[in-house]
């Protein structure tokens, strides 16, 4: 039983699909035919592209460049995809926010009609005071006010009530102090939720204050698009479906899905992960996010599966990652690992490592499923468990077949060092070519620092071993001193000819 899968569905209990699916902003401010008037404007998926450019990038062997593909044309889900169409920009992009310089969006809708006042106005209301705001009728200035799905509202505003607000500035228009009749069409409204983008978040797993002032406004910005919004899926807004072209299923986790695709512009190869259940909360989708700020906030490393880009869709994270052969896991059994190809692993690993440690976060998962191979180059990946070092976050850790004593005793005191036991102990399942336990006296052993005896494998690389899974984390060596041991003099020589 994994401790990992314990812990998850703890903070996943609320991920428990079967709730109705909350609509987006642009669906509350938007009556029923203008929503789909604007849902019209989207193209459809276009055919996979074609990149002109495909013979030169073949050329280029980058090691973190992303998989080219090798597609037939024939193979792809446009079936009258026309190879001579120019590659769009806006054809191709996702729309997240549709801007006012959309032309065609403004043309398409019907101000005419939109514009037409209703027949029964609100009572003209003197505001009260300055401080007061907005007297008790003039509800009609928030974006989101449940009142804008019904008609349109007439308000008539002091200009000095005005400069206090934005919204009321934008739908008003004052001439002197005359006070004047205008009219809010719900297109605008519909605009200005999607024109305003979310607003940005603080990444934790990043120490240095940025000179980018966060979210000046986040509070105000979130009453429309929402923290973590969700309005994209359903009704055909899909960003996976328009930017990608799905190939196939190359992997499951405990709360993942993982695919093969094609990017549709760039015609390169990617895995895409997505969250097996909705996450219909802010906290469940901040919890979420963890993953994909770690990865950005370490940037990249040709160790560690490279990170593209993530967003929200249908209330599930997607994730853009480099695409690898496989994970250590397919075919462990058939695989049989030498002390070569171990150490090669466990050095490559441990330069992961040190360089993560180095920028203060701890992985907290490492285990044969989340080593990763690409061109014969081991990788990290899944940082569904990474923390700070600093404990500043709450720590879930990772599987428990892989789990020192002292974390499946909650002491947090040398995260570092939990990788490196869990880095020892997959090394060792995977020369032992069996599955560690996640209990019994074979499981105490590993954690009492007890390996069995591995025939056929020197002294020097099982006393590594033993070093690394030592019960006092203070006695394992750290990534660091990993990276520099002797032991791996042979696995650099031959990374440097
Ligand atoms: N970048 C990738 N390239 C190729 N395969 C991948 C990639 N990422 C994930 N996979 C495959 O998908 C599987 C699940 O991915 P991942 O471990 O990231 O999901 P998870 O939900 O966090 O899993 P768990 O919590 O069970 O470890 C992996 O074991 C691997 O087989
Ligand atoms: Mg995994």
């Amino acid at each position: 039983m994994k401790r990992k899968n314990l812990k998850r569905s703890g903070g996943g209990s609320g991920k428990t699909g079967g709730r109705k699916k909350t609509k987006g902003p642009l669906s509350r401010s938007l009556q029923p035919g203008q929503q789909a008037q604007l849902f019209s404007l989207r193209p459809q998926p276009p055919p996979p592209s074609f990149p002109p450019f495909q013979s030169l990038q073949d050329s280029d062997s980058a090691p973190l460049e992303p998989h080219r593909h090798t597609m037939p044309a024939h193979d792809f889900d446009a079936p009258d995809a026309n190879l001579d169409f120019i590659l769009s920009q806006d054809f191709f992009c996702t729309p997240d926010y549709i801007t006012p310089d959309n032309q065609n969006l403004l043309n398409s809708v019907n101000f005419n009609k939109e514009n037409t006042p209703c027949p029964k106005s609100p009572e003209k209301v003197k505001t009260a005071s300055k401080t007061s705001g907005r007297g008790t009728d003039s509800i009609s200035l928030n974006p989101l006010s449940p009142s804008l799905s019904g008609c349109p509202h007439i308000e008539e505003l002091e200009e000095d009530t005005l400069e206090r607000d934005e919204a009321k500035t934008e739908k008003t228009s004052v001439k002197g102090n005359k006070k004047v009749h205008s009219y809010v069409p719900q297109s605008a409204v519909a605009l200005r939720c999607r024109v305003m983008p979310p607003p940005c978040i603080k990444n934790p797993y990043l120490n240095e204050g940025s000179d980018i002032e966060i979210d000046p406004f986040g509070n105000r910005r979130s009453k429309c698009a929402g923290f973590f919004p969700a309005i994209i899926g359903g009704d055909g807004l899909s960003r996976y479906h328009t930017d990608f072209h799905e190939i196939e299923q190359i992997g499951t986790g405990n709360f993942s899905r993982v695919f093969k695709v094609l990017k549709r512009i760039d015609g390169c190869l990617y895995a895409v992960k997505h969250s097996t259940r909705q996450l219909h909360h802010d906290t469940e989708r901040r919890k979420a996010l963890m993953e994909v700020q770690a990865l950005a906030a370490l940037g990249s490393h040709e160790n560690i599966t490279s990170y593209y880009s993530s967003w929200f869709e249908n209330e599930q994270l997607y994730i853009q990652m480099e695409l690898c052969d496989y994970s250590l896991s397919v075919g462990k059994s058939s695989q049989s690992f030498t002390e070569n190809e171990a150490l090669k692993a466990l050095y490559q690993i441990a330069k992961a490592l040190q360089f993560i440690h180095d920028r203060g976060i701890a992985h907290l998962d490492v285990k044969p499923d989340n080593i990763y191979v690409k061109n014969s180059v081991y990788k990290l990946g899944d940082f569904g468990c990474a923390t700070p070092l600093d404990k500043s976050l709450p720590i879930e850790e990772g599987d428990a077949r892989y789990m020192p004593l002292e974390i499946l005793n909650d002491v947090y005191d040398h995260l570092s060092k939990v990788d490196i036991f869990s880095l020892g102990a997959a090394i060792y399942e995977l020369v032992r070519g069996s599955p560690l336990p996640d209990s019994g006296p074979q499981f105490l052993n590993l954690r009492e620092g007890r390996l069995s005896l591995l025939p056929g494998h020197s002294l020097q690389f099982q006393n590594l071993l033993k070093m690394m899974v030592d019960p006092d984390p203070r006695q394992r060596p750290s990534a660091k001193d990993l990276v520099q041991n002797p032991i791996f003099d042979r696995v650099r020589r031959n990374a440097n000819t």
